[in-house]
């Protein structure tokens, strides 16, 4: 399966027709009031419609009640949910139960420890989201644009898709391709020019980046989401650049 590229906090006609003109798979749009990306209901009808069957809609939400995921379901019409809160693995698996839709469960990796977690979180959702923790004070829970250590992955075996998120940009994405061959890539703040803007040339670079290191090669570990214990073959992965910590740029 080809490596799917989610543009995340679209929330204009232009840049959504960029981010599908440019070959997303996923646009998402973010439901969360203190965003800078937020998108409230009537605008969601319009760009669902735009989007639609052109590229899988993600609807993000943050430790949204039931009425409220809803609503946006009624406006949007999504393809799948993303749950970026502390949702609980068991809540997970409710969302999914009671609206029907494919969900993607969000989770913070900073240290190895936190891949804990993965597994009751495997069994509830579709797919999961490794994204950086937000910085101390950061007054959202992701697009802060930071990165994590990618090695943490090594030697990660999933028995569903994920994508790698967090401080992604057209810079960069090529060296988390190459070692991390990820399933999937998720990207917002990378590809804006401010809070919340996000820049058309920016999207276009960063798909052409990420689709170039795809088609330099197959992945050097054996199956398509499975990363064969790079310790066991004496092979470790090279770090990643230093995490930055930015405010969306
Ligand atoms: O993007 C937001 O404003 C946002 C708000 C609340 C919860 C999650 C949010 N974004 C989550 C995403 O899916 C981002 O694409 C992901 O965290 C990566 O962001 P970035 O590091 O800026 O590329």
């Amino acid at each position: 399966m080809s490596l799917e590229i989610k543009i995340c906090g679209l929330s204009t006609a232009e840049t959504l027709e960029a981010s599908l003109g440019a070959g997303a798979d996923m646009v998402g749009m973010v439901f969360f009031a203190p965003s800078p990306r937020h998108v409230d209901l009537a605008t969601a009808a319009v760009l669902g419609a735009q989007a639609r069957g052109r590229a899988q809609i993600v609807a993000l939400t943050v430790d949204a009640d039931d009425a409220t995921l809803a609503a946006i379901l009624d406006a949007l019409r999504p393809d799948m949910f993303q749950l970026h809160g502390h949702e609980t693995p068991a809540r997970v698996a409710a969302i999914k139960a009671r609206f029907g839709l494919p969900v993607m469960k969000a989770l913070g990796i900073a240290a190895r420890e936190d891949l804990a977690a993965l597994p009751a979180y495997e069994a509830a959702a579709d797919r999961l989201l490794l994204d950086a923790k937000p910085p101390k004070g950061a007054t959202l829970p992701g697009g802060n644009g930071v990165t994590f250590d990618w090695n943490l992955l090594a030697g990660l075996d999933l028995a569903r898709p994920f994508m790698l998120s967090g401080g992604l940009d057209p810079e960069n994405v090529a060296s988390a391709v190459r070692l991390i061959h990820p399933p999937g890539l998720d990207v917002s703040s990378g590809v804006e020019r401010g809070p919340g803007i996000k820049d058309p040339s920016r999207i276009e670079a960063f798909l052409r980046a990420a689709r170039a290191a795809e088609a330099e090669g197959e992945p050097r570990r054996p199956t398509g989401n499975t990363f064969a214990d790079a310790t066991s073959t004496g092979t470790q992965p090279t770090p990643p650049s230093p995490a930055r910590e930015t405010s969306p740029s």
